[in-house]
């Protein structure tokens, strides 16, 4: 980091290339705001059991830090960066409390109330979201609002954030940049709010540049893979959308932090949402993939030469991704497996693998069978439990944003 103690600098060109550091979230009481009723909105298929799940969070950490990553976790950098900065918990109030939802009379009176509490009361409110009920009680609000009187207790006031748990959607560094991204649906849009306080404020990133500041269009993280240095592949689905995808390319050409970007369609389906979960990369020239896929994903080739942006293809994605990276052949790890369990493992993450170093990376255990076939192709395969934390619909990289990766 920036900071004296760290032999390494923020940033990363690759998916592979050795993992220093990383921001991951420890699942907290905003899991515990999941129900039966809101969960399909919030984007969850079921209702996790959250000290098992921050138990299984706990030791992927662990796992990184024994492999001599520095584990970085978002609810004490938003608590420090609040603590650290007024502006900060000014812009931070002001994102979650809309007065759209609670009229201006409500918003401002508990904005107020928000400006007044410890650092780590309000990163715990920002993140797990308020009900009606747990709203200060100050006399005047309580007779005076009709949004209060009318409003049942357990609905939000503000919402909260579960799917925090994925940093990887809501920035991602490229280059020496770190980029925040304009995440689609309504149930995430304010997580960005946070990442932005944080690289903006704390201090572990002062002087830290940003990258993609226009956010014209939807782009998420897990749609986002450093093929190598300069190629870019970004997928195009339920959630980057070709214009996100497009603004991305130009501004990362305009900062000169990429020269390719592949544009990859994805369908949209819940099941894809993010062109991670069907092909991540295990090594500098490898990827897994999902094999009912593998056959036809192509991708629109995007360069930038003499100042000018051309748009070609699409053709077959590993050909368009060899060309673009400067090698012989992209490797597809062939897991072989019959069209049931691979889609029984892709809808479990079992192509979600965050890379530790070039042929090593982080998987769930479930998915047996894929990581066999890792296993046999010569990656090695370090498991984590996922039991109560895949009911999100993310794997190990969906958990983890790199801050810093050395060059390969
Ligand atoms: N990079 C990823 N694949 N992230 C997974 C995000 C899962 C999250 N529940 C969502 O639907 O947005």
């Amino acid at each position: 980091m920036s900071s004296a103690a760290a032999d390494y600098a923020l940033g990363s060109t690759s998916e592979v290339g050795r993992l220093r550091a990383v921001m991951l979230h420890r699942p907290g009481d905003e899991l515990r705001r999941l129900t039966p009723r809101n969960n399909d909105q919030l984007l969850f298929d079921g209702l996790p059991w959250v000290d098992r799940a921050q138990e299984d969070h706990d030791a992927f950490a662990e796992l990184l830090r024994s492999k001599g990553v520095d584990v970085f976790l978002l609810g004490d950098l938003l608590a420090e960066t609040i603590e650290h900065s007024g502006a900060a918990r000014i812009q931070g109030i002001a994102a979650a409390v809309s007065a759209r939802r609670l009229g201006t009379h409500l918003a401002d009176d508990l904005a107020g109330h928000l400006r007044g509490l410890p650092a780590a009361e309000l990163a715990h409110v920002l993140t797990a979201g308020m009900t009606f009920d747990e709203l200060p009680v100050t006399p005047a609000a309580a007779s005076s609002s009709l949004v209060r009187r009318m409003h049942h207790g357990p609905e939000f006031a503000i919402e909260p954030l579960p799917n925090l748990l994925f940093t990887r959607d809501s920035s991602f560094w490229i280059g020496p940049r770190f980029a925040i991204t304009s995440l689609a649906l309504p149930a995430r849009v304010r997580e960005t709010s946070l990442t932005d306080l944080i690289y903006a404020h704390h201090p572990r990133f002062t002087g830290a540049r940003r990258a993609y500041e226009s956010q014209v269009a939807p782009v998420e993280g897990g749609d986002v893979l450093l093929l190598s240095p300069g190629v870019v592949a970004v997928g195009v689905g339920e959630r980057t959308t070709p214009a996100g995808a497009e603004a991305l390319a130009r501004s990362l050409f305009d900062d000169g932090l990429a020269h390719t970007v592949l544009a990859v369609p994805i369908e949209q389906a819940r099941a894809f949402m993010h062109l991670d979960t069907v092909c991540t990369m295990v090594d500098q020239d490898a990827v897994v993939m999902y094999p009912n896929i593998a056959e036809s994903m192509s991708a629109f080739t995007l360069r930038h030469s003499d100042g000018a942006v051309s748009v070609t293809g699409s053709r077959p994605f590993v050909e368009a991704a060899a060309d673009a990276m400067e090698i012989e052949k992209l490797r597809v790890i062939d897991t072989g497996l019959d069209p049931i369990t691979a889609e029984r493992e892709q809808w479990d993450d079992g192509n979600n693998t965050l890379a530790l170093s070039p042929g090593v990376v982080v998987s769930y255990n479930r998915n047996v069978e894929t990581n066999k076939r890792l296993r046999d192709s010569g990656i090695e395969v370090l498991e984590i439990e996922g039991r109560e934390l895949g009911s999100g619909r993310g794997g190990p990289r969906c958990m983890s944003c790199p801050l810093a990766r050395d060059e390969l």
